[in-house]
């Protein structure tokens, strides 16, 4: 009785953080705001949709964890979701059928994440902003736009969540390994989108070389993880679970970081100068104000130099693409 009572002092004298999680209804957003529950650093989870987040709050919330739960639904009242909130993680948007590849996304999703992170500009500029909705290689620019015509950005606190580029990784490199997958730490570079995903397996020390065979099927597996799963979805939409668990494990690394843990290093799709485009994912050390540190990936084998140089390109467009939204709308 001693031992609950002092507990239950020390969570309410701990600041916990608040986190709005927006398209909380969806396939992504359920189980993530699921796991993030579970997440003593959290006071307050504000779940946003423009749909079903009063049933999906209610529900949440009688898991016996620290955060107050509340769900608000409709644009008209985003206000109230986003008032206070010291992180948005936005997984809303339409996911991807089989044939198509997430730049088909953009149409659709583009004005939903100018329009999240417009009212995010207005109700919260503070906050530091996880994006999932894709195609991330342009939404990340599109919430970084806004920010701007708002006179609010701070690219230190605008993320985008290839977390699960990473998570894929670390399960493939360590099946074929035999290594356990939790311990496993692969660096996945570059953005979050076919060949734009560059997992940099030179970097790791092998117990088991691989052929130029496997090798080259496993950096694909985890360059088209994504479509792998869309195939076996077959029309029921995208990763939703996994993406939970990755959009989690981000979500709770940062919040580790803005309650004083040292050396938190996640890859994430950042505005940088490690290359000559404006962002581009890569490690970087989190903190209480967001990016502490960009770290610098390291070198690359003639494979994936060949990679980087061809892919480049492409990512340079994606980013533009969402540049020029912004500019046009
Ligand atoms: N970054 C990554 O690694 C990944 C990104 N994704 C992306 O995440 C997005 C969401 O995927 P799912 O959850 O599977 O889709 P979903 O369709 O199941 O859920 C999307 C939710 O967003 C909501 N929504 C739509 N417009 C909204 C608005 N203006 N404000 C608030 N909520 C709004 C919908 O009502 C729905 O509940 C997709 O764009 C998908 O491609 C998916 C997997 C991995
Ligand atoms: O493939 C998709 O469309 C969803 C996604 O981003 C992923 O699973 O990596």
């Amino acid at each position: 009785m001693i031992a609950r009572s002092l507990t239950t002092r020390l969570f309410s004298s701990a600041a916990g953080k608040k986190v709005a999680v927006l398209g909380a209804a969806g396939g992504i957003g359920q189980p993530m705001s699921l796991l993030l529950k579970d997440s003593d650093h959290i006071s307050h989870l504000s779940l946003f949709d423009v749909v079903n987040t009063p049933g999906v709050a209610a529900d949440v919330s009688h898991c016996n964890t620290r955060a107050t739960v509340t769900g608000v639904a409709g644009m008209e009242n985003i206000e109230e979701a986003l008032t206070g909130m010291d992180v948005v993680v936005i997984p809303a948007g339409v996911p991807r059928k089989p044939g198509m590849t997430r730049d088909d996304l953009f149409n659709t999703n583009a004005s939903i994440v100018q329009s999240l992170a417009a009212a995010c500009a207005k109700h919260c500029p503070e906050a530091m902003m996880l994006i999932i909705a894709n195609p991330v290689n342009s939404t990340v620019p599109i919430v970084a736009e806004t920010f701007k015509k708002a006179g609010v950005y701070n690219p230190k606190r605008l993320f985008g969540v290839t977390t699960l580029d990473v998570v894929r990784a670390n399960t493939f490199v360590a099946n074929s390994q035999g290594w356990n997958p939790r311990t496993t730490n692969v660096k996945v570079i570059g953005g979050h989108a076919g060949t734009t995903i560059l997992p940099l397996l030179s970097q790791l020390k092998l117990d088991r070389q691989w052929s130029d065979d496997e090798l080259h099927a496993l950096i694909k597996r985890i360059q088209f993880g994504g479509d792998e799963v869309v195939q076996a979805k077959n029309g029921a939409g995208s990763a939703t679970l996994s993406m939970a668990y990755a959009g989690a494990r981000f979500t709770t690394r940062l919040l580790d970081a803005m309650h004083g843990a040292k050396d938190v290093i996640e890859c994430s799709y950042t505005q940088n100068n490690v290359t000559k485009l404006p962002f581009f994912s890569t490690p970087v050390t989190l903190g209480p104000n967001g990016v502490e540190k960009v770290h610098e990936f390291g070198a690359l084998n003639a494979v994936e130099q060949a990679n980087f140089d061809s892919m480049l390109p492409d990512l340079e467009k994606q980013i533009a693409k969402g540049v020029d939204f912004v500019h046009k709308n």
